[in-house]
């Protein structure tokens, strides 16, 4: 895996901590760990942005998310010093436990109502 760590971390512990986080089904992607969370309503999804955006503004570590009416994708990396850091995989991992407490469901389980910007 060529995947680059961000210089200020400890390099190990973030990539023993990635290695984690992909088997909770996350996937690491041009220096990124990102997962797609999905939801039975809309209003779980904007809950669940929120969670993650208060959580960023304390961290000083901010996410591209991208919201669907039942899905959520989060995307983390570090910016500078560019690559994955510790803040990512704790980030990732914060993700995991509030978006049970919100509750997840399967991707199959999602009712099919179409993209609002389709070709996304
Ligand atoms: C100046 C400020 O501390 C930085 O720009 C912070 C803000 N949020 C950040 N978020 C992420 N994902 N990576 C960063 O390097 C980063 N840096």
């Amino acid at each position: 895996m060529d995947l680059q760590i961000s210089s200020h971390s400890d390099r190990s512990k973030v990539l023993r901590d990635v290695e984690h986080l992909r088997s909770q089904g996350w996937e690491v992607k041009d220096n990124t760990l990102q997962k797609t969370f999905y939801f039975k309503t809309y209003t779980k999804v904007l809950d669940f942005h929120q969670v993650i955006g208060i959580k960023s503004k304390s961290m000083n570590h901010h996410s591209t998310m991208k919201s669907d009416y039942n899905s959520l994708t989060v995307v983390w990396t570090t910016h500078d010093p560019p690559g994955l850091s510790e803040k990512d995989t704790i980030m990732g991992e914060y993700c995991d436990e509030h978006s049970s407490a919100i509750g997840t469901i399967d991707k199959s389980k999602i009712r099919q109502c179409g993209s609002a910007t389709p070709g996304l």
